[in-house]
């Protein structure tokens, strides 16, 4: 019998004789002449079968994500399916369908123009960072495709072909698309510090269901169409395709709901930056090159992010604690973020924030008389929108979308109150929550509401304030309690919707 014209006894101990050679050379050759000897028979396989090999690492040399490793990914996702033999299966708790990835070491052929090409993903456990931005000497994984294919296509591949699969990449991720909530991450230790983590975004607000002055409504709502369509116009004008929007007004006014509308109507994903624990502006410059086109970058209440303000400390009272405090203070001056007003204008209009396009800064705050005017000037924040107390127009928005009505006797009454009295909308929209089923509960929203705004004393604020008040829980801002008050407000209105976290 023959192999290839070759009697088998032959091809046996040929490859036997082969084999032995190679163990030989294995145990007696020192290092160095193995690595020549290697190199040669690489030369030899090349030169019989001549290859190009081009690597896509998930992370570039800088630490940035590799865009052209995701979208091989995606790509391959589809190809994959249908001829790979071992495949990796994920679902994150949100998603509906299962995702199908290439597993590590598995290789899938493609063809294009009739050439074969061979893609194979790996993954290593990587030691020590070694480039790739700073891992803290802890292991992490790498992950990467290698491309093989003759090297008489080597322009085929590196323009067509590769143009072709970014393209198909990017237009699978864009249909596969979840929308993402970003945020930085704290964690000094970790491995993701500097870096964004994500989990699936899928907040309600949209613009119908904002209570705020219709006719304020219409102009924000014009703005944004006209900066989504504005690609040409910027390249025109010679100026970033980005537009920033100053949010301000009393807590609970609405500026959460309003960013998550427009996420919701730009189909935009947010980066929801906490700017206290960035570090310093090169972390904060990192952060910004890792955002992705298509994004709102918010910074909430910009007023306590930083000491942007000037003197923001208060004079404590009484010499004990006066120290007590300020060795406090000393302490946690160490872990205070070092980022200046000047990274932070850099971020917005400086030469970095040109590295992406179509992206929208959003900047909140409760005080917006504390903020630097260089912070805030147009064009920087060009668009300054205030989030003010309900009025009637804001109710009867409000009234619409939690009772489902658009008229009733009592509204007369509600019109007069709220002209005198400063109630914030989210305390009228709590108010309208209907927690029964029976058949008055319309109007017991309104009786209970009124009585609300009637309580409502215009010098102390709104509702809430007023209530935190008579229980004596007036909160220091600089407090654990209120830093978790905080924090579980923000679970309450943008993170409320969300579950799977993922990186
Ligand atoms: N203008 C509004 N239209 C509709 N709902 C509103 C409006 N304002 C407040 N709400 C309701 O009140 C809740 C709190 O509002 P939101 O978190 O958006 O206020 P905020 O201005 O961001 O407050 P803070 O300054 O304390 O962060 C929301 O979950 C929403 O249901």
């Amino acid at each position: 019998m023959k192999i290839l014209g070759i009697p088998v006894t032959e091809l046996v101990s040929g490859l036997g004789g082969i084999l032995f050679l190679w163990s030989a050379i294995d145990q007696f050759l020192p290092k160095k002449f193995q690595y020549l000897f290697q190199k040669w028979c690489n030369h030899l396989v090349c030169f019989i079968f001549p290859r190009i090999y081009i690597t896509f690492n998930e992370y570039c040399e800088d630490g940035r994500s590799n865009e052209a490793y995701s979208c091989i990914k995606n790509y391959l996702s589809t190809k994959s399916v249908k001829k790979a033999e071992y495949l990796k299966a994920e679902k994150s708790r949100n998603s509906k369908s299962l995702e199908f990835t290439l597993d590590e070491g598995d290789e899938v052929v493609d063809e294009f123009r009739d050439v074969k090409i061979t893609w194979v993903a790996y993954q290593e456990t990587i030691k020590d960072s070694g480039g790739g931005g700073s891992r803290n000497g802890r292991p992490f994984e790498k992950r990467y495709f290698i491309l093989k294919v003759h090297s008489r296509y080597r322009d085929l591949v590196m323009e067509d072909y590769m143009n072709f699969v970014m393209k198909e990449g990017n237009a699978i991720e864009f249909k596969n698309r979840k929308r993402r909530l970003y945020t930085n991450n704290k964690d000094d230790d970790s491995y993701w510090k500097g870096r964004w983590s994500y989990i699936n975004f899928q907040h309600p607000a949209t613009f119908d269901s904002l209570g705020m002055d219709p006719e304020k409504k219409e102009e924000i709502l014009d703005d944004l169409d006209s900066f989504k369509n504005g690609k040409d116009y910027y390249k025109k004008i010679g100026k970033a395709w980005k537009r920033g929007y100053l949010l301000y007004g009393p807590p609970g006014s609405g500026k959460s709901t309003m960013i998550a509308a427009m996420a919701n109507y730009l189909d935009y994903d947010i980066y929801d930056l906490e700017l206290t624990t960035v570090k310093e502006n090169a972390e904060l410059k990192q952060l910004l090159i890792e955002t992705s086109n298509k994004s709102i970058i918010v910074i909430e209440d910009i007023d306590c992010s930083l000491n942007l303000t000037g003197s923001r400390k208060k004079n404590e009272k009484g010499s004990e604690d006066e120290k007590r405090k300020q060795s406090d203070e000393t302490e946690d001056d160490k872990n205070k973020s070092k980022v200046t007003l000047s990274g932070l204008l850099n971020f917005i209009d400086g030469i970095w924030s040109a590295c992406g396009e179509e992206r929208v800064i959003v900047f909140t705050t409760n005080h917006v008389e504390k903020l630097d005017p260089a912070l805030i000037r147009r064009g920087r924040m060009d668009m300054h929108i205030e989030m003010s107390y309900c009025k009637f127009e804001t109710f009867k928005i409000l009234a619409k979308n939690y009772l489902g009505i658009d008229e009733h006797p009592l509204f007369a009454e509600i019109r007069e109150l709220l002209e005198e009295k400063n109630v914030c909308p989210c305390d009228v929209a709590e108010n309208l929550m209907p927690r029964g089923k029976s058949e008055d509960h319309v109007k017991k929203c309104l009786v209970r509401l009124i009585e609300a705004i009637k309580a409502t004393d215009n010098n102390k604020g709104n509702i809430k304030e007023e209530e935190e008040e008579e229980e004596g829980e007036v909160q220091d801002e600089n407090t654990p309690t209120y830093r978790v008050i905080e924090i579980l407000l923000d679970i309450g209105s943008i993170f409320q919707p969300l579950s799977s976290f993922e990186y």
